[in-house]
């Protein structure tokens, strides 16, 4: 089995779930505990076809005291988990604004993303409909799923969703490469 390591951040407001999702992938259970992250690293392994994953990922905080450190993280990172919690409106009007900065950093270039929808076990009290989640991501040209932390499978899914995506676009990077290249021969041949 190959091994190769990505760079991913978890980004959205504050409480929204992030570290209980990067929890979950790494140690296979749910913290119910909310201790706020200042701005932490940690490293998973994730099995991928035929290809085995270090995953290091940034686990930013939501809150704007820390929004340097976040923002550092939009020039490295090689792919986005963007959460917000849909029992929050305010969590989705702020993932839309740490979205549009990341898309002001990164420039026009396809950035790989998954937008998630957390907290879906708490649906009797849900603030933003899956149809707004769904459009968001849509906006974006990006998958989009609901979920909780607390069901590992899906968390493991929404990861591998985000490895699938930074794939597609290393794709297209080098299909552009190629096409770059290819008009560079000919003005130089004509
Ligand atoms: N019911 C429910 N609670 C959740 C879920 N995911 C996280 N929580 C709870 O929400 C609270 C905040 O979770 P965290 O993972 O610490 O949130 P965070 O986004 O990392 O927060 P910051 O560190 O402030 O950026 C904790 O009490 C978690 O147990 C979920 O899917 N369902």
């Amino acid at each position: 089995m190959t091994t190769r390591q990505v760079q991913i951040a978890v980004i959205g407001g504050c409480s929204v779930g992030k570290t209980a999702l990067v929890v979950q992938l790494i140690s296979a259970l749910f913290e119910e505990e909310y201790v706020p992250t200042a701005d932490e690293d940690r490293v998973a392994m994730l099995d991928y076809g035929e290809t085995s994953i270090k995953l290091v990922i940034h686990d930013t905080s939501g809150s704007e005291k820390f929004a340097e450190a976040r923002e550092e993280k939009y020039t490295t990172a090689e792919g986005f988990l963007a959460v917000y919690s849909i029992e929050r409106r305010r969590s989705f009007n702020e993932l839309r604004m740490f979205l549009e900065k990341l898309q002001q950093v990164r420039g026009i270039r396809s950035i790989p993303l998954v937008v998630v929808g957390n907290k879906v076990d708490l649906q009797n009290v849900r603030e933003v409909e899956r149809s707004e989640g769904e459009e968001l991501a849509k906006t974006l040209g990006c998958p989009f799923v609901e979920l909780t932390a607390r069901e590992r499978d899906s968390v493991v899914g929404a990861f591998k969703q985000l490895i699938r995506e930074m794939d597609k676009t290393a794709v297209v990077r080098k299909e552009n490469m190629k096409l770059k290249l290819t008009h560079c021969t000919l003005c130089a041949l004509l």
